[in-house]
């Protein structure tokens, strides 16, 4: 059967000025002494279908291991205790009515949606409550998956969006080689029909919010591996929870998630890298640490 397919809204012509995406670590002064876990944002995850609880838990301890005060996952109920095991600092809920969301949200200072969040009826509808909470987010997954369907435009002012290549060519109604033949003009498609800061990823990831544009050097092709996303997106959330601004949060973000990566890589190599042999390196970026 034929079906209609959309122009892309990629414009071929459009060359931008981009710029290597030199970001350090972020935070240059130890914490206060007097800090406590409010100072460090409280961010919900929310994802998690049956079967990928392990995405929503990568993104939410990714969060916490650069910083994050709390974080807790809206998970659905049948993932609910694989998607916390081993990691009790996690708070997870068992969400079986999505409506219930919107409570749940009003202590949130961000929304991470779409690790593992699925394509059935409850992930619409845990996507719908999310989008209607005006809460800042990163969009990610399957959480960009609903947006490409709905091409929803009314996100909310604070936003990020976090696609790989297959997911920009959903958003962007074209095919994944049209996005790789013009990577910048993809970035800026994004960036002109959704608004807000968007992470383009894959080998040298592009960050650009309409005014800036970078080019990332850091990270190597271990990353190419289940769930090195659902990282990425915790790491960008963690660090925008800690007061970077959404920009700082992506650019920052997406470099150290590829320093972790080849340090990772030093050390043991790229094949056989798992996204959660970031978390130690992770911590020990945000510190300062380099090596
Ligand atoms: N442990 C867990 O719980 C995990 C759960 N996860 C969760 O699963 C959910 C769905 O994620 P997913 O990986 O199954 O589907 P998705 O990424 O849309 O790929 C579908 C197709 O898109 C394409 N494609 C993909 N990448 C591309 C690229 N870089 N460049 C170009 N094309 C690319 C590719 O097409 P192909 O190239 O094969 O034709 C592929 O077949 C999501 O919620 C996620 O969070 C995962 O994070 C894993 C760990
Ligand atoms: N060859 C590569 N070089 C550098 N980075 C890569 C490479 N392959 C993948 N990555 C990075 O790994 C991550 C993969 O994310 P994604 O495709 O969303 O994975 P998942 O959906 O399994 O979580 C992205 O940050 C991407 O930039």
């Amino acid at each position: 059967m034929l079906t209609h397919r959309p122009m892309s809204k990629i414009d071929p012509s459009i060359a931008l000025d981009v710029h290597a995406n030199e970001a350090a670590c972020p935070f240059t002064e130890p914490r206060a002494r007097a800090a406590h876990k409010g100072h460090f944002g409280h961010i919900m995850v929310v994802g998690g279908h049956v079967g990928m609880a392990g995405a929503a838990r990568m993104a939410g301890e990714a969060a916490l291991r650069v910083g994050a005060g709390r974080v807790t996952l809206a998970v659905h109920p049948e993932s609910r205790l694989l998607a916390g095991a081993g990691c009790p600092e996690l708070m997870v809920h068992g969400i079986a009515h999505p409506d219930v969301l919107d409570a749940a949200f009003d202590p949130m200072s961000l929304l991470l949606v779409g690790p593992g969040l699925g394509q059935d009826d409850w992930s619409e509808a845990m996507w719908r409550q999310a989008l209607h909470s005006g809460k800042p987010m990163v969009l990610d997954a399957d959480g960009l998956n609903w947006l490409a369907r709905h091409q929803k435009q009314h996100l909310p002012a604070g936003f990020v969006g976090t696609p790989h290549p297959g997911e920009a060519a959903r958003l962007l109604s074209c095919q994944v080689a049209d996005i790789e033949h013009n990577r910048p003009a993809a970035l800026h498609a994004l960036i002109q029909t959704f608004g807000g800061v968007w992470v383009l990823k894959g080998e040298r990831t592009l960050i650009g919010d309409g005014s800036q544009h970078l080019m990332n050097t850091t990270g190597n092709p271990g990353m190419a591996t289940a769930g090195m996303g659902d990282v990425l997106t915790g790491v960008i959330g963690g660090l925008w929870a800690q007061g970077l601004s959404p920009w700082d949060a992506a650019r920052c973000g997406v470099f150290g998630h590829g320093r972790a990566a080849d340090a990772v890589a030093a050390e043991l190599g790229e094949r056989g890298m798992l996204a959660t042999d970031l978390l130690p390196w992770l911590r020990r970026w945000v510190n300062g640490k380099t090596t």
